[in-house]
């Protein structure tokens, strides 16, 4: 684990911050800092409990308890809430399979895939960002993508808790002729096998299992590793065949039956099959698993499935004809792919180009100081965000709410002021079907939510909608950003600790005494927050949109709905300037400008800050 760089939380260069030991170990993490927070996560509870800042005597709040992420879900999941997780549906109704009406007798299906199956693993092949998952979801879908991988080397730390594999890409590895290698039998032909030199593709990953309470595993490129495979998921699965795909084949050797036959009824599912990296199987592969099991067994007789037989120089052909009326089945409409293990408020992935979103948003292979910056939110033609004071207002169609979410999954913090979190009592998630909690795995696309809360006016609590989405594994819990002076007694911050959040506190002010941006930046930044969407209110992107702000800017993405909202309205405005003679002149010309309509919205994007030139890639 050498090449994960250590948190910066852990040197003394971070702001001064509540944030410590954490309770749950598996959501306070940001994928792939697993063992670096190992020993903070097995410490007993943090010194915090004595903070001067705390008010011990505050009254206590109606609180159930520090609560366990793995725990919430496992409660859940008696609750018999199918749609919590991913780790819920992968013990639920498995994907491909359709809503049987009643009455109706289970399809003949030889296999059944996991859910998700087809999306997984493009994710797990393409290893985009580190990923951290459970290790059920590991052992589900691993054997599925194992072909992919060939294993270089194990490295176990001393404790033993943790273990890493590495892998590269199969692609990598030259195969070679099988007679330069092996002397063969008397009699027999060397195999027609393709030789393949190494070195085709740099893809290298390595998988960190971290035993603890709830076991994790953690998958990431290694730094030596190229960005991208240079080939596709079909590449490799003609290549080679998965495992997860032959033990669907083995299980039904070892039911007797022929490899034709379920080689047939493989075919019979080309969807299925497909999903599953099957789509170059071949009844050879069948025949070859048959094979090691038949040694076992030499005396067994092969039968085809039911309702097949064997014709001789035909192979297996369906011996039933076609069903009678009388047994015919109403069956549901069919549902889109995967709807049955997504949960009701997904929102579809866009079907339509975002590209023009691309120049202004983050770049994290970009080495800074400070987390790219985006200002992101919607306005009437009269610059108001809301209607009033408090009352939250939908300015964006569905399209500009999908380019959102997709927003949302680009940046890894989203950050609002408390004036927001009381007027809307957000979610502050990705709801993108592919989001994790929402078909992903673990917390994939979830963004952190920060929200700024000086006085700790929010009441925060098990019903809030972000806690709540935290426990249903549709998002991060929060990071709430407090002064000195905030009263947080410690049930409040057990909680939210339960819940995966923290409490971050800032001691650096500006002149108007109000939290210096800079200070919060980095505190986020030791924190390893790379990119930050800042989505509002008023208070805080008029502050923001001042002068002395715009360095730390990036871009900007306005959504401008067609409405006046009137002079009641909350405006997002930054303070009046003058040029060098005193007369009055724009606040601010964001640069790059792009206007580009979507739905009834337009969307402006423009850079604030001086961007850096893109730095090619490093040569491996
Ligand atoms: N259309 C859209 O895209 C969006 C609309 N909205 C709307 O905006 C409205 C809320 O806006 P608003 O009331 O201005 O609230 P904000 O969300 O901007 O929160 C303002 C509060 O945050 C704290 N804060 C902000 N910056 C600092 C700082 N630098 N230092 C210390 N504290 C800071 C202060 O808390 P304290 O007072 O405790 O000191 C301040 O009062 C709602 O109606 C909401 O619906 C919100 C987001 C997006
Ligand atoms: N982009 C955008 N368009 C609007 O019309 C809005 N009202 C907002 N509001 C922001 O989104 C938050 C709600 O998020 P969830 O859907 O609950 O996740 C809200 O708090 C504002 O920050 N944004």
């Amino acid at each position: 684990m050498n090449d994960v760089p250590p948190r910066a939380s852990d040197s003394s260069a971070s702001a001064d911050t509540l944030r410590s030991a954490s309770v749950s170990p598996h959501e306070d993490a940001r994928a792939g800092d697993v063992v670096e927070n190992a020993d903070q996560e097995t410490q007993p509870l943090p010194d915090i409990m004595r903070d001067d800042a705390m008010d011990e005597d505050a009254p206590t709040e109606p609180v159930t308890a520090p609560i366990n992420l793995s725990s919430a879900l496992a409660k859940q999941a008696q609750q018999g809430n199918a749609y919590d997780s991913l780790s819920q549906n992968v013990t639920t109704e498995p994907s491909g399979s359709q809503p049987r009406a009643p009455g109706m007798q289970a399809a003949q299906s030889m296999f059944e895939n996991p859910p998700n199956l087809a999306r997984i693993r493009r994710v797990l092949f393409e290893c985009k960002d580190p990923i951290e998952i459970s290790l059920e979801e590991f052992e589900t879908y691993w054997p599925f993508i194992d072909n992919v991988w060939v294993k270089q080397r194990t490295n176990a730390s001393k404790e033993g808790h943790c273990t890493t594999d590495y892998y590269m890409c199969r692609l990598r590895r030259p195969t070679h002729r099988t007679s330069e290698t092996r002397p063969l039998p008397e009699g027999k032909r060397p195999r027609k096998k393709r030789v393949r030199e190494g070195g085709l593709c740099n893809f290298q990953i390595k998988v960190v299992r971290f035993d603890g309470a709830y076991t994790t595993v953690t998958i990431a490129r290694t730094p030596g590793s190229g960005s991208i495979h240079s080939h596709d998921l079909d590449y490799i699965d003609r290549v080679k065949r998965n495992s997860g795909l032959m033990e669907f084949a083995r299980r039904e050797s070892a039911k007797g039956y022929l490899p034709s036959s379920i080689y047939t009824k493989f075919q019979e599912e080309p969807d299925k099959l497909n999903e599953a990296g099957g789509r170059f199987l071949t009844v050879t592969d069948v025949r070859n698993v048959s094979a090691k099991w038949r040694i076992q067994n030499p005396e067994v007789k092969l039968i085809p499935h039911d309702g097949y037989q064997l014709v001789k120089g035909h192979g297996i052909v369906k011996s039933v004809g076609p069903v009678s009326a009388s047994e015919t089945v109403q069956t549901q409409p069919i549902p889109s792919a995967s709807s049955p293990h997504l949960p009701p408020d997904t929102l579809s992935f866009p079907n339509f180009s975002l590209d023009f979103l691309q120049p202004y948003l983050p770049n994290h292979s970009e080495k800074r100081e400070l987390p790219h910056v985006t200002l992101s939110y919607a306005s009437s033609m009269d610059s108001k965000i809301s209607l009033l004071p408090g009352m939250q207002t939908v300015l964006s169609g569905p399209e500009a709410k999908l380019m959102t979410h997709y927003l949302r999954s680009r940046h890894d913090a989203i950050l609002i002021g408390v004036g927001t979190v009381l007027a809307d009592n957000p979610g502050l998630n990705c709801r993108l079907e592919g989001a994790g909690g929402f078909g992903g795995l673990g917390r994939m696309w979830q963004p952190r939510p920060v929200v700024i809360d000086p006085m700790g006016r929010w009441p925060i609590h098990p019903d809030c909608r972000m806690l709540r989405t935290a426990v249903e594994g549709k998002g991060k819990a929060p990071w709430v950003v407090v002064s000195p002076g905030a009263q947080i007694n410690p049930q409040r911050l057990m909680m939210l600790k339960g819940y995966g959040g923290d409490f971050l506190r800032i001691v650096e002010y500006n002149q108007n005494w109000r939290l210096r941006w800079e200070a919060v930046l980095r505190a986020l930044a030791s924190e390893g927050i790379k990119s930050v969407m800042i989505e509002g209110g008023a208070t805080v992107l008029s502050e923001l949109l001042n002068p002395e702000y715009t360095n730390f800017i990036d871009s900007i993405i306005v959504t401008v709905a067609p409405t006046y909202l009137g002079r009641g309205g909350v405006s997002v405005s930054p303070d009046s300037k003058l040029d060098q003679e005193g007369k009055p002149n724009a606040a601010l010309n964001p640069r790059d400008v792009k206007w580009t309509p979507l739905g009834q919205n337009v969307i402006m994007c423009g850079n604030i800050r001086q961007r850096e030139p893109e730095r090619p890639e490093e040569p491996v």
